[in-house]
């Protein structure tokens, strides 16, 4: 593939997005078989539970865009909703993301970092200030605020909850943290978040889009972990984010992996991955004059490394959007 010089790999003068791949070959995949089943379930108990809540609170981390729920969309418009842009270690927001973002009638946006908590204390007076505003006239007598977290998995839903929990109610975990994608929570749990003004949370179990629009769309969901990887394949996906790399001029893995220069070839890149990181198989060869034991670069192992590094935010502050 094209290769960057030195000078630009090292933050010097950089090439266009030109010098690489306009397109991502997908190869006819389909998106269908990616999508379990039981999302729609959760989908559907989920809309039941929106009529009750006051406001919802939409988590996204790398793909605030894609990562929406059309379906969701609807019942944006007549109840107050904060957009949480979680993992803003990991996820830099573009400007154009989110003059986007506001074009879609998202105005209240919260970056975070629930892990650590940080802005996660913005988020209730936000919400308070916006259910008093809002003009439901069956709230007149409720002096319970509710609120529903909505997001597709992995984006952090529990981690939110278990931050406002800390810094709110001061007490331990309430939620478990991480696991496999879509498979965490079956049901929706209530749980109390603060004490004054009194507020509960509706926690759902992470939710696809009930239509995976396209492959592309697919592709960035499993990159943040919201499909599990061995469905859609981690050497496509290592090939997808190398691609999405190299076109927003995202550079840091050069440097990681301490390449000689940017390239647009997975096979070049993961070879170099799987050298420095001593990924290798021994692999039995048969030849006609008997058995050898090769030693060969394990190249699914380097990829599972490159989706690892990306997702620890070791490859830079990313936006798959
Ligand atoms: N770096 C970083 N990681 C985070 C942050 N918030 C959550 N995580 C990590 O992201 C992963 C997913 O977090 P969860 O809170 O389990 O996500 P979830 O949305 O509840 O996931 P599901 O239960 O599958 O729907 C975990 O490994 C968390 O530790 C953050 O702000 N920064």
């Amino acid at each position: 593939g094209p290769l960057l010089p030195p000078a630009a790999a090292a933050g010097g003068p950089r090439w266009g997005p030109g010098a690489f791949r306009a397109r991502f070959d997908f190869g006819g995949r389909d998106v269908a078989s990616w999508f379990p089943g039981h999302m729609a379930k959760g989908l559907r108990q989920m809309r039941g539970s929106l009529r009750r809540a006051d406001c919802l609170v939409e988590v996204h981390d790398h793909i605030p865009l894609s990562g929406r729920n059309p379906m969701l969309q609807e019942a944006l418009g007549i109840r107050p909703h904060v957009l949480v842009l979680n993992k803003m270690d990991l996820a830099d927001p573009r400007q154009q993301v989110l003059e986007q973002l506001k074009q879609q009638g998202c105005s209240h946006v919260v970056f975070a970092d629930c892990q650590r908590d940080s802005n996660v204390k913005k988020i209730v007076p936000l919400v308070a200030k916006l259910i008093s505003s809002s003009p439901r006239y069956h709230r007149a007598e409720n002096t319970e605020y509710n609120i529903m977290v909505i997001g597709v998995p992995n984006v952090g839903k529990s981690s939110l909850i278990n931050s406002l929990r800390r810094l709110h109610l001061r007490k331990g975990k309430a939620t478990a943290v991480g696991g496999e994608p879509g498979v965490t929570k079956a049901v929706l749990t209530r749980i109390q978040i603060c004490e004054m003004p009194l507020m509960y949370l509706v926690d759902t179990p992470g939710v696809l889009p009930p239509k995976l629009g396209d492959v592309e769309m697919g592709m960035k969901l499993a990159l943040c972990g919201a499909i599990r990887d061995h469905l859609v394949g981690e050497d496509i996906m290592a090939d997808y984010l190398l691609y999405t790399l190299n076109r927003q001029q995202q550079f840091g893995y050069v440097q990681h992996y301490g390449l000689p220069e940017a390239s647009d070839d997975i096979g070049h890149v993961l070879k170099h991955v799987a050298l420095i990181l001593g990924k290798t198989q021994k692999v039995k060869v048969l030849t006609g004059t008997g058995n050898v034991n090769v030693t060969m670069l394990n190249y699914s192992a380097a990829a599972y490394e490159f989706l690892r590094a990306f997702r620890a935010g070791r490859l830079g502050r990313v936006m798959l959007d």
